[in-house]
Formats: C-alpha cells, structure tokens, sequence
C-alpha cells in the first residue's frame, strides 16, 4: 500500500524562523510560503534530493495543530507523509482494519493539490500519518 515518503512535517511557532533557519544556517532550498486556509495551517517545502521536509505553522484560531504547539511551544516533528497510488482504496482498507480516519473521512486537496487524507496518531503508535494520492 504505501509508496514513497512525501514529506515529513515539522510544527513550529514561528514560519519565518525556521524557514530562516533551513535555507541560511542549513543551506537548504526552501519554497515560498503557502497560506491554506482549509488545512489551518500556513506551510513551506524543505526540497532535499530524496523527500521533502513541510514546516508548518498555524494559520487562524482552529488550527488542527494549535494543541500540539501548546505541548510543544518550541515545535516538534508533527507527521509523515506516505505516498499511495489510490487513496480511496486504502483508505477502506484501512477503516475496515479498525484505522480512524479523522475529519469527515473524504480526500481533501493537500499542499500539493493532490488529495489526502490523516490516520489517527493513536493507531500507529504515536505517529501521525498523512497519505497522498500521487
Ligand atoms: C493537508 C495540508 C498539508 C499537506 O501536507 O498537504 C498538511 O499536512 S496540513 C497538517 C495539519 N493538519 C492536520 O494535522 C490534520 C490532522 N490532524 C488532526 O486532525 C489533529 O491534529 C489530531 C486529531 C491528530 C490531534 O488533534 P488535537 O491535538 O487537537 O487533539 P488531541 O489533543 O485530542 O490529541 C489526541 C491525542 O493525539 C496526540 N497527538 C496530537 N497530535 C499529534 C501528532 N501530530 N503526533 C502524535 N500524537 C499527536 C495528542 O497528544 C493526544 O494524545 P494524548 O495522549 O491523549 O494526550
Ligand atoms: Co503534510
């Protein structure tokens, strides 16, 4: 089921920061920032040559990640991203094994404008997981 690791997410209180921090302390090549209102949260791309790190920060007062920055107000890895090939299917297999698939259950249109979807960090022993259609 799973393909490739799209990305691995860091959470951090402050975008610019870190986005300083990768691109001059790090000499990593860092996108533009992304604003994505529906997700919460406000996101750049780490470009490495095998996967991608998305720092990520929140964006208005419901961001899904609001509480895991109160727990950890310096940051912290936040998710990782797996690539799968059909999104739908694996997310019924999923369920079907007794997976929690969070928000209303339907794909929503990621940073990539790609479909994804989250499991529940509870179900995968502490980890959350983002899949992405590609
Ligand atoms: C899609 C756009 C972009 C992209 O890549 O394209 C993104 O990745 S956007 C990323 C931001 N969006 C999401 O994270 C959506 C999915 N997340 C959620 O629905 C929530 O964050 C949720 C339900 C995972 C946790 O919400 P919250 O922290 O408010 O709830 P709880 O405090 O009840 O947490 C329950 C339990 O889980 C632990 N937890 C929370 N977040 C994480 C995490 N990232 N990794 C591991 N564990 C996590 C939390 O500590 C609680 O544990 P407990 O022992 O009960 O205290
Ligand atoms: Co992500």
């Amino acid at each position: 089921m799973l393909g490739r690791v799209n990305h691995v997410a860091i959470a951090v209180p402050d975008l610019g920061a870190a986005t300083a921090s990768y691109r001059d302390t790090l000499g990593a090549r860092v996108s533009e920032p992304q604003s994505l209102p529906e997700h919460g949260v406000t996101v750049v791309f780490v470009e490495l040559p095998n996967t991608k790190i998305e720092l990520l920060e929140p964006l208005g007062a419901d961001s899904p990640i609001a509480a895991f920055l109160a727990k950890n107000p310096a940051g912290g890895m936040h998710h990782i991203c797996y690539e799968v090939e059909d999104i739908l299917a694996a997310r019924d297999k999923l369920a079907s094994g007794g997976a929690r698939v969070l928000g209303s259950g339907e794909p929503k249109t990621g940073a990539h404008g790609k479909p994804v979807l989250f499991l529940h960090p509870k179900d995968f022993h502490g980890t959350l997981i983002e899949l992405e259609q590609v």
